[in-house]
């Protein structure tokens, strides 16, 4: 067996594989990564692997069953091998998992049907990475009024060789807009290069973003090019930009200016042709009065503005893309039983508050497909209140304003309940119960 080539093909093992386990996907060409509860976020490619998750059926507790939920939230994209006992192919949860599955074993383990299931899942996976790429532009669903003028002002700013600032609450699609944008552009050919600066360490931003010579630190043991020089001739969307140090906020300014840059320990400058999109979930003129933000930056780089509109601004829209996203599950995977929504799921999503947004939706519809033991997905499957009535007119208004205004001083204040309590002029307990109320997770929020 040629090992450069096995290393590369990778089975994720949820659960506890034993020695045996191992042999035998040795023996088929698999390297087994067994990996914790707690581990599913950390999953990901390295260098050209094949990657497959194998859920072990015989050890399927609580843990396993709420990790394959959550894989298949995080990452709808990895195929998944399912090993099963033949006695327990007719349990209800056996089965709801087999729906998610890409393809199943049955044991004792036998080489030739595994191989030939891998090859499915291996199939499956190569298809999704290298199958034809959806427009953004097309992937941006809502026919809603507030969608159709996004739309225009994408087609509009698309073509023009300016900096655009694209502003919305997390999950509304600021980094679907951005990539409309550049394919929109004379640069589509280009590269787009997406970088959350919010997600980088503080100390080692300025080098992700423009590079680093060889020695010009303690590990920097080869020259690397950083974002900016990786987006030369195309895109660069640089997302929560408000996250970026007063440091780095300096040599982006200079970027912008001179149309170069210095990679950190170099001394020449390299010259780069990139188009700058930023995104915001803060007010970046709060962020300059409060000194956190450069105001000759935000100058340079608000130019053109985009605002995307919260998902409950959008009215049938929500219905028109949980359609959608459930369709899209359902192609994926072709067992799954729920077809559509039941009419109280269908009000409690148009009554929701939808504090993530589109993504929120997207997450909690994948998750309704995977638990729903019906055809019509209920609300209690979309994890939504039961009987949350349809708030209209005037209340509606109320819980919206309601909402926007703890969101917001929830995030001025930096996810801190006591500060945020002491703004609204109300007690930690009021913001407590209203997070409840709104269907805010504290936890999710401040990650
Ligand atoms: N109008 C839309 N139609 C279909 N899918 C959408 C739409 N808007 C967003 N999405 C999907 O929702 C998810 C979140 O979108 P995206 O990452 O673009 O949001 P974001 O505003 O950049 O979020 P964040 O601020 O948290 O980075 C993605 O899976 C994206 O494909």
């Amino acid at each position: 067996m040629d090992f450069a080539s096995a290393t590369k093909r990778c089975l994720i093992w949820l659960g506890q594989p034993s020695t045996r386990d191992r042999q035998i996907m040795a023996a088929v060409g698999w390297n087994v990564r067994a990996i914790e509860a707690d581990q599913t976020a950390q999953i990901g490619m390295r260098g050209n692997e094949t990657v497959v998750v194998c859920i072990d059926t015989r050890s399927l507790d609580a843990d396993v069953l709420s990790q394959a939920e959550q894989l298949a939230l995080t990452h709808p994209d990895l195929p998944v091998l399912a090993i099963v006992d033949p006695r327990t192919r007719t349990d209800q949860d056996v089965q709801r998992l087999l729906r998610t599955c890409t393809a199943d074993v049955s044991l004792p383990l036998q080489t030739n049907t595994l191989q030939r299931a891998l090859e499915e899942c291996s199939a499956h996976a190569s298809s999704r990475s290298h199958g034809p790429q959806a427009n953004a532009i097309d992937m941006l669903l809502g026919q809603s009024q507030a969608m159709l003028e996004v739309r225009a002002r994408l087609h509009q700013y698309g073509p023009i060789a300016l900096p655009v600032m694209i502003c919305g609450e997390t999950g509304t699609g600021k980094e679907l807009a951005a990539r409309a944008l550049h394919e929109l552009s004379s640069r589509a050919e280009g590269p787009f290069v997406a970088v959350n600066c919010g997600a980088m360490p503080t100390n080692l931003i300025q080098s992700e973003l423009f590079g680093h010579e060889r020695g010009a630190f303690t590990g920097a043991t080869t020259r690397r090019i950083g974002h900016f020089e990786s987006a030369h001739g195309g895109t660069i969307f640089l997302d929560e930009i408000g996250d970026l140090p007063l440091d780095a906020q300096v040599n982006l300014l200079r970027v912008l200016q001179e149309g170069s840059l210095q990679r950190v320990g170099g001394s020449q400058p390299v010259v780069v042709d990139v188009r700058v999109i930023a995104a915001t979930h803060i007010d970046l003129h709060r962020a300059v009065d409060a000194g956190n933000f450069r105001n000759d930056l935000l100058f340079r780089l608000d130019v053109l503005r985009l605002q995307m509109p919260p998902l409950h601004k959008r009215g049938d829209d929500i219905e028109l893309m949980a359609h959608h996203f459930l369709s899209d599950f359902r192609d994926d995977h072709p067992a799954t039983i729920a077809r559509g929504f039941s009419p109280a799921a269908r009000r409690s999503m148009a009554a929701h508050a939808w504090p993530g947004n589109v993504r929120e939706l997207l997450n909690r519809v994948r998750r309704a497909a995977v638990v729903a033991t019906a055809s019509m997905i209920s609300e209690e499957d979309l994890g939504l209140d039961t009987g949350a009535q349809v708030a209209s007119g005037l209340d509606s208004a109320r819980v919206h304003a309601e909402h926007e205004t703890l969101i917001e001083t929830l995030r001025e204040t930096g996810y801190n309940v006591s500060a945020c309590a002491r703004k609204l002029k109300v007690s930690r307990v009021t913001i407590y119960r209203l997070c409840r109320k709104h269907g805010l997770s504290l936890e999710q929020l401040r990650n």
